[in-house]
């Protein structure tokens, strides 16, 4: 009979068989099992089967493995038909048998029980399942069989290869059934499952759920490793850092033991050492490793350096503090009475409130605050002032500064947190009473990161600086002693409410003399000493300081200056020690070895009178410049053209000068149709900065004038001024940085509104004496006092060679507009004589006080070198 006939012929079978009792396994048909037999009933009953041909008997699962002599009720009723592969019997009298399963079989009647179990059984045949749902499911189940595989580690490549080959929903669902439930209840559950699908579903269930078992056991695991390695790791360093402090011989007292003794040596305000004893306290606690131990140990070293207690003896003494401010700086008369002014005032109420017990803070009044271009001396007069009471000095620059963290502190929640400028520089001071210079306070910006100003009023604020919260400190320290000066280039752009707590001193800039002064008697001497020369080594004679006053310098203070003359002795030291007795005397003649050529030297030239040219003045950072107005008439039709880099408002004063001018055609002998037949161009040089305000209204206007008059405008007149459209003048600002900025230039005769009289009163006397003003209400005036002369202006029309269309009404030339060129017109010899002796009539007729400039007249029209922009200050 062969092995399928044999199936078929068990497949139709309801057959006596023996019946085995499983005690915690459940045979699966189609896989093997091997198991050891003890019990009476059950040896007999394999030895039952052995006797039968075909080795068959049933194996059934006991409900209840605890039971030593089944009864028939302890037994499931559905079991496995199975044939006996091998049997061994033991010395025991035990066997170990392999049984192969083949059919699922039902017990339906049981027919002895003595001496072994012997049942009727119906055997079931195999159903079977195919179809494209049976294929995915065999697919899914494989897959899912592989992943637990791969995590459980079970099962051997051959097992695996093996189980994967199986294709049948059938076979597959017995074989995992088999070989990967585990619980006894759910095995059975599966056998008495008849269709295949069904089976096989559930075990992909309960395989799902074994993987999720299974990796959660990989991970907690894995965590468990690591933390274990990670502590015995520590362990091991800790232990060696010991070793090696023991053997070097280190101490070994703990670091908040030496904390609390830094704690107890200061005298610290009774919250502030509450706080740093209970930082102390949580270092403590901290575990070695934690990440949080430098910040806070951090934090106790900045409370701990800083000068809660700690201040230097005040020395004011008005006799000193002068005497100290003469020897620091040349010149600034005015300037050294107002501080001395002010530190008298400071120093009564300071005696005042002592006196009468009042809070210190709220007895400081204004804060100091010097304005000026660069290198006037603000930083130099600061440290003058810290010297003469007797404290430490800080410079705190403020440039830039656009975060309020900057002079706050950041929280110390914040990665890399550090206290902010002001309790920075607390700490390197080292005392509670320093003076600290707050520098380009009208440089500080606000934006999305709060504003830096509001935390400086704070600071300020006599009112509120007792109690000064850094965000790092979390503590109030007390700021009221410190004797704030604050510097600034530019009044207007310090903020409204910081400029209102200021008593604010203006430090317009130096004359020449000065200069020249300043250089031989504190600047050159100072830079020898920090270049390690002495005087006999090099000399510096004064025309020739004034020769790189004039020549290598353009500024409104002396910081080139400083620089030319450290120039000088590096060249000089290097000379030095290659020849030791080097001794270099500078003349005119070898100061171009040292300082290469002269940089601003050009210029006679421009103080020649010129058609369409006129010289307006203004005010920037760097205190005040010259700011030459260019106009051409070019054939056209009546374009209007502006260019220099012009603001909104200048563009506007240019048409409203064009607008002024065409009303007075008549008084001005131009045809009134003038922009019929001409283009306008407008164009104010010096170096493509921008410009804007108003002031320059009268200058454009005056140019304007010339070129459509084709009458020079004098080369020696300099002008500031609003115009309206009924050619009225108004006040401007700024003007001594503008009269300092002309003066340099060379121009001896200032036009300003009327308006700006007062002040005059401003202006240094030296300059007043040497420069004439006309202090004018309409454009008129200025027209007259500006406008060369209409007789004069014959020959320069000579000069022209015709390349300019000319307007005059009565001009040979308007009705001719020969040429298209637009080169300004240049006057020739005979019209400069004119101005020469023009001039010196004015100057007669002005005043005594008029002088004629000493200095030499090196200055140039276009000074060169201004990088700031230009601001009009209105
Ligand atoms: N009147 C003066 N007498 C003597 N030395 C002066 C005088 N004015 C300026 N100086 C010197 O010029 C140099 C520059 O001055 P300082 O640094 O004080 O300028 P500043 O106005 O603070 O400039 P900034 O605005 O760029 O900070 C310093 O060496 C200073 O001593």
């Amino acid at each position: 009979m062969s092995e399928q006939e044999r199936q078929e012929n068990i497949e139709e079978t309801i057959e006596s068989y023996p019946l085995v009792a499983l005690k915690n396994i459940v045979a699966f048909p189609h896989n093997r099992h091997a198991l050891v037999i003890a019990r009476e009933k059950t040896v007999r009953a394999v030895e039952e089967a052995m006797l039968r041909s075909d080795r068959m008997l049933v194996a059934a699962t006991q409900r209840d493995a605890e039971i030593d002599d089944p009864e028939p009720k302890d037994i499931y009723t559905i079991g496995t038909l199975a044939e006996i592969s091998t049997m061994q019997r033991q010395q025991d009298g035990s066997m170990q048998v392999l049984l192969r399963g083949v059919r699922r079989a039902s017990v339906k009647d049981i027919q002895e029980t003595e001496p072994f179990l012997r049942v009727l059984a119906e055997i079931h045949p195999d159903e079977q399942a195919s179809g494209a749902q049976a294929d995915a499911l065999v697919r899914h189940a494989i897959g899912r069989f592989e992943q637990y595989a791969q995590l459980s580690r079970r099962f051997s490549v051959e097992d695996i290869n093996s189980i994967v080959a199986l294709k049948t929903a059938n076979r597959l669902s017995d074989t995992l059934a088999a070989h990967i439930v585990t619980d006894v209840q759910q095995q059975q559950e599966l056998l008495e499952t008849f269709d295949p699908l069904e089976r096989l579903e559930k075990i992909c269930v309960l395989i799902g759920n074994e993987i999720e078992i299974l990796e959660l056991e990989t991970t907690i695991r894995s965590r468990v490793r690591s933390q274990v390695d990670r502590t015995q790791k520590e362990f091991y360093l800790r232990e060696q850092l010991r070793a090696i402090q023991e053997e070097l011989g280190m101490d070994l007292t703990s670091e908040s033991d030496e904390l609390r003794k830094r704690l107890g040596e200061k005298q610290l305000p009774p919250e502030v050492a509450t706080k740093v004893r209970k930082e102390i306290d949580r270092l403590e606690r901290m575990p070695q490793q934690s990440a949080e131990i430098s910040v806070i140990r951090s934090y106790i070293d900045w409370v701990l350096a800083l000068p809660w207690n700690e201040r230097s003896q005040d020395t004011f003494n008005i006799e000193d503090t002068r005497r100290i401010l003469e020897e620091d700086h040349y010149g600034l008369e005015g300037i050294k009475e107002r501080i001395i002014e002010f530190l008298a005032v400071r120093q009564l109420r300071l005696q005042r409130a002592n006196r009468e017990g009042q809070p210190r803070s709220e007895s400081l009044g204004q804060i100091l605050c010097l304005i000026g271009p660069p290198g006037v001396g603000k930083t130099s007069l600061g440290y003058s002032i810290a010297k003469a009471l007797g404290r430490k000095f800080a410079r705190i620059s403020l440039g830039g500064v656009h975060d309020e963290a900057e002079i706050r502190g950041h929280r110390r929640t914040y990665v890399g947190a550090l206290p902010g400028r002001i309790i920075q520089s607390m700490k390197t001071v080292g005392v509670r009473n320093p003076v600290f210079l707050l520098d380009e306070i009208d440089k500080l910006s606000s934006e999305y990161r709060g504003d830096p100003s509001a935390a400086l009023l704070e600071v300020l604020d006599p009112q509120q600086n007792k109690s000064f919260v850094d965000h790092y400190l979390e503590l109030p320290f007390d700021l009221s002693e410190v004797f704030f000066i604050c510097t600034g280039n530019v009044k207007y752009q310090i903020p409204r409410p910081l400029a209102d707590r200021m008593d604010i001193i203006d430090l317009p800039g130096y004359m020449l003399d000065e200069k020249v002064n300043i250089g031989l008697q504190h600047l050159w001497p100072k830079v020898l000493r920090e270049h390690g020369l002495g005087s006999e080594q090099v000399r510096v004679p004064q025309p020739v300081m004034q020769h790189i006053v004039t020549d290598y310098t353009r500024e409104a203070g002396v910081r080139s200056l400083e620089r030319q003359l450290a120039t000088i002795c590096r060249k000089t030291a290097r000379r030095v020690l290659e020849k030791p007795n080097t001794r270099v005397r500078l003349t005119a003649h070898n100061l171009e070895q040292y300082l290469g050529m002269p940089r601003y030297t050009d210029v006679q030239l421009s103080h020649k009178p010129r058609i369409g040219s006129a010289m307006g003045l203004g005010v920037t950072e760097n205190g005040g410049v010259t700011l030459p107005v260019e106009v051409v008439t070019m054939v056209g039709k009546g374009d209007l053209l502006v260019t220099g880099q012009l603001g909104e408002v200048m563009r506007e004063s240019a048409i409203a000068a064009l607008s002024y001018i065409r009303t007075r055609a008549n008084e001005l002998k131009i045809d009134p149709n003038f922009q019929d037949a001409a283009d306008l161009h407008i164009h104010m040089p010096e170096n493509a900065m921008p410009k804007d305000g108003p002031s320059a209204g009268i200058t454009i206007a005056m140019a304007l004038v010339s070129a459509l008059t084709r009458r020079p405008v004098r080369g020696d007149v300099a002008m500031t001024g609003e115009v309206t459209l009924l050619g009225n003048v108004l006040g401007i600002g700024g003007l001594k940085e503008k009269v300092l900025a002309a003066q340099q230039a060379g121009f001896t005769h200032i036009i300003a509104p009327a308006e700006n009289k007062k002040d005059l009163t401003e202006i240094p006397a030296k300059i007043r004496q040497r420069i004439k003003f006309s202090l004018v209400e309409s454009m008129d005036e200025v027209i007259d006092i500006a406008l060369m002369p209409d007789e004069e202006n014959t020959e320069v029309r000579g000069g022209n060679g015709g390349e300019i269309v000319a307007l005059r009404r009565d001009s040979p030339l308007a009705s001719e507009n020969e040429s298209e060129g637009n080169k300004l017109m240049q006057t020739d010899k005979s019209v400069a004589q004119k101005q020469e002796k023009h001039a010196q009539e004015n100057a007669q007729e002005a005043s005594e006080s008029f002088i004629v400039p000493s200095e030499p007249s090196s200055s140039q029209l276009y000074p060169q070198a201004r990088s700031r922009r230009e601001e009009e200050r209105q």
